[in-house]
């Protein structure tokens, strides 16, 4: 085969899509309810096309509910949800979700991108350059359990992008992982992102949420109690449950 038709993963392109209308995100009087429970109410929510997008809450808040539904994972009990007028069911093939457990195949650390690429139709030989982008091209034949929190939580990246998602959710993505990894991780997303991968996340890391965020939602008791550009979020909050947990207050 020639090097010109060998298809590799380019972490450096653009990416490039035949219907680019999946942005923006429009969420109208959005409501979630299990069984009795109330869990979000009438959440308004409009995103840009592009960026970073950080939620940011106290437990319980519904930020969990919140990625997904807006992956199409769960269904609103009220309210709508618009990808560029698509229901979240329709366009759930073209995101990608990364959890705070990664959830890997019980095979090598390569057969678990081969799983994407092959279920998505994609070249087989987009795996190396795949695992190069994520530092883990070494540990290719080693079997995904024995990495370690970091590793196995890139190779969940790995697969994410194996799928060349429009939309990336992570929901704490980087909880209990040490310092390296966090920034490993957080240069992957960067990545991403300048790539024209919309970036939507979960955090409780005030830190994190600086150094990626484009906007900030915060939630409280299943509402935005704020949505602003994180250039003003952060020195400046508007609301005061915002304003208490930046500044460390305990709030519920
Ligand atoms: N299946 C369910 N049935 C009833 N209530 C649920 C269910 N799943 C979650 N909840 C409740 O919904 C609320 C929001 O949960 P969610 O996981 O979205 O919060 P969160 O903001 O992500 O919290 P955390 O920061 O702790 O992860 C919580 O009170 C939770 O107990």
């Amino acid at each position: 085969m020639s090097n010109a038709q060998i298809a590799t993963f380019s972490p450096t392109a653009q990416r490039v899509t035949t219907d680019p209308c999946l942005l923006p995100l429009r969420v109208r009087d959005l409501g979630l309810k299990c069984a009795e429970t109330s869990i979000l109410h009438g959440l308004d929510l409009d995103l840009a096309p592009r960026g970073c997008t950080v939620i940011m809450g106290p437990n319980g808040a519904g930020k969990s509910m919140l990625l997904k539904l807006l992956h199409g994972l769960i269904q609103p009990t009220a309210g709508r949800i618009e990808w560029g007028g698509k229901s979240p069911t329709e366009v759930t093939a073209r995101q990608a979700m990364v959890f705070q457990k990664p959830v890997l195949l019980r095979r090598s650390v390569g057969a678990n991108i081969d799983f994407v690429l092959k279920a998505r139709r994609k070249p087989l030989t987009q795996r190396d350059s795949l695992l190069e982008h994520v530092g883990l091209l070494h540990k290719a034949r080693d079997p995904a359990r024995r990495l370690s929190g970091g590793e196995a939580q890139r190779l969940a990246l790995a697969r994410a992008l194996a799928s060349e998602p429009e939309v990336l959710f992570l929901d704490e993505a980087t909880a209990s992982l040490d310092p390296a990894s966090v920034k490993a991780i957080e240069d992957i997303i960067l990545d991403a992102s300048a790539r024209g991968i919309r970036i939507i996340l979960v955090t409780h890391d005030i830190g994190q949420a600086k150094r990626l965020a484009d906007d900030v939602v915060f939630l409280q008791g299943g509402r935005v109690a704020e949505h602003s550009a994180a250039r003003d979020f952060f020195p400046n909050p508007q609301s005061p449950a915002a304003r208490d947990y930046l500044n460390g207050r305990l709030v519920f």
